[in-house]
Formats: C-alpha cells, sequence, structure tokens
C-alpha cells in the first residue's frame, strides 16, 4: 500500500538558467542537481509514495519545480497560470499527469496568476499569498473552486519573497514554521514557531511522523526532531541556488 501518487519532474537541461529574483544568480552543478533530484525521489518512494513523473518539459528551466503548476486539493487539481510568464508551457504536462491520476481538472484564467508555492494547506484552510506571483483575481478563482470542497482560502500578504512556502510552511500537526520578517504573519490562525535558518521554514509532511526538509537546515531538523517527529533530510543545494526549496519538487496525491 502506497501513501499516494508523488508527482515530480525531471530537471531540464537548461536547469542553470533558471530564473533567480530574490538572490544572486550563482553557477548551478546540472549533474549534481540530477543526482540530488534522483535522492529527492528515493526519499519519497522511501517514506512510502508511489513516485510519478509528469512528461519532461527540457525547454523550461524551472520545469523541475513542478509544485507550481498544480494545487491537489480534494481529488480537484487546479491547474495554475504560473505568475512568470516563461514558465507558463510548463502546465500542460501536469494537467495531463493529473488527469491520468483521475482527479477532476479546473484552471486558474488570465487576468489571474498563481504559483503553487503561494499556496499552503493546513487542515481546512488555505492560506494564499498574495505577492510578486499570485494576484488577487487568481486568489478569488481559488477561492470559488475551493468554497465548495469545504475550504477557507485566507490571503497572506507577502513581501521581499518569492513565494509564502519560501517563509512558511506546516508541520504534520499543523504547527506553523515561519520567518516571521518575510509575511504578514497576523493572517496566520495555527501556532507558529520562528525558524533560524532560511531553509528551515520549509518542510514536507510526508505523513504519519515523517518531515521532510533540507540538509541546509540542521538546526531546524534538531528542533523536528525534539517536537517528535522524524526528519528526512535532503541535499537539493543546486536547487536552492535557483529559490527552490523541497517543497516545489514535488507534489503529493495522498489516497491516489
Ligand atoms: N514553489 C517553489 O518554491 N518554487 C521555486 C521556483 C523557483 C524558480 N526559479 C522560479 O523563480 O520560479
Amino acid at each position: 500500500m502506497t501513501r499516494g501518487i508523488a508527482l515530480v519532474r525531471r530537471p531540464s537541461d537548461r536547469l542553470a538558467e533558471g530564473l533567480v529574483t530574490h538572490i544572486e544568480r550563482t553557477d548551478v552543478d546540472v549533474a549534481q542537481a540530477r543526482r540530488q533530484h534522483e535522492a529527492y525521489r528515493a526519499a519519497l518512494t522511501e517514506a512510502g509514495w508511489q513516485v510519478r513523473e509528469v512528461a519532461p518539459a527540457d525547454h523550461c528551466p524551472d520545469s523541475v519545480f513542478v509544485e507550481d503548476t498544480v494545487v491537489v486539493c480534494d481529488g480537484l487539481a487546479v491547474i495554475t497560470r504560473p505568475g512568470a510568464p516563461p514558465r507558463r508551457p510548463e502546465i500542460a504536462g501536469t494537467e495531463k499527469a493529473v488527469r491520468e491520476a483521475g482527479l477532476e481538472v479546473v484552471r486558474i484564467e488570465a487576468p489571474g496568476t498563481l504559483d503553487g508555492g503561494d499556496v499552503l494547506q493546513v487542515g481546512t484552510t488555505v492560506y494564499v499569498g498574495e505577492g510578486g506571483r499570485t494576484n488577487a483575481a487568481a486568489i478569488a478563482q481559488l477561492r470559488a473552486h475551493l468554497t465548495p470542497r469545504g475550504r477557507e482560502v485566507v490571503t497572506v500578504p507577502l513581501r521581499d519573497v518569492l513565494h509564502l512556502k519560501s517563509a512558511v510552511t506546516a508541520l504534520p500537526d499543523g504547527t506553523l514554521l515561519a520567518l516571521p520578517d518575510l509575511l504578514d504573519a497576523s493572517a496566520l490562525r495555527q501556532p507558529l514557531r520562528a525558524v533560524d535558518e532560511e531553509a528551515g521554514c520549509h518542510v514536507v509532511p510526508l505523513g504519519d511522523d515523517l518531515v521532510l526538509l533540507a540538509a541546509s537546515a540542521p538546526r531546524t531538523a534538531a528542533l523536528v526532531a525534539d517536537l517528535g517527529f522524524t526528519p528526512v533530510v535532503v541535499d537539493i543545494s543546486e536547487y536552492e541556488k535557483l529559490e527552490g526549496c523541497v517543497t516545489c519538487l514535488s507534489v503529493l496525491i495522498p489516497g491516489a
């Protein structure tokens, strides 16, 4: 028995040309990135997920960051309209993959723009970061799609950060791990723990007590263990050079 499907997309040969917005560009070692992607996939498999590949989009340097192309909620896939125009061709392959996984499909339409990295689901609350990539028109569309599924969509204003999940994610018990300087935390409802490592606020609950996080956040891994969870640590240094984190390299479809 698996926990569900984990969609991933192999890194493009053009990965090193990926977008950078809030950090300096540094050289990406694509061969190393490929090895790290293999290890990331292996960690998901080991944690009980059936890893499935979205068809490659080698002409899109950022296509490995598959999370940004879809929001999955309760059997529904909301195909996004990425805020960065060069990333919009990425959505076709994702739509095919989620249809094959048996999900119902709807889309964010213009003038809405939304990146999956701006959407954090905690219980029935769906936080959406409004900032550089995601606008109010898209948030209204997402709300219309998810309200009938018993979700409450809450807007979180962002400052100087790529995505909401660059600044805050949640542990399996709903506790938020955050870098509070990067967002308006007053919108957040669950208990919040500030972390002192940039990569420490990006975690992915993998089921039971398992928590995926990056090797660049060792103090947060210790904190996660102290809180009674089991850290699953992966080195994603080459993706971090492109403002990627553990969340953006997969889309989890529980129960699929
Ligand atoms: N959800 C995410 O954290 N996505 C990371 C996207 C990084 C990519 N270089 C971008 O700027 O779109």
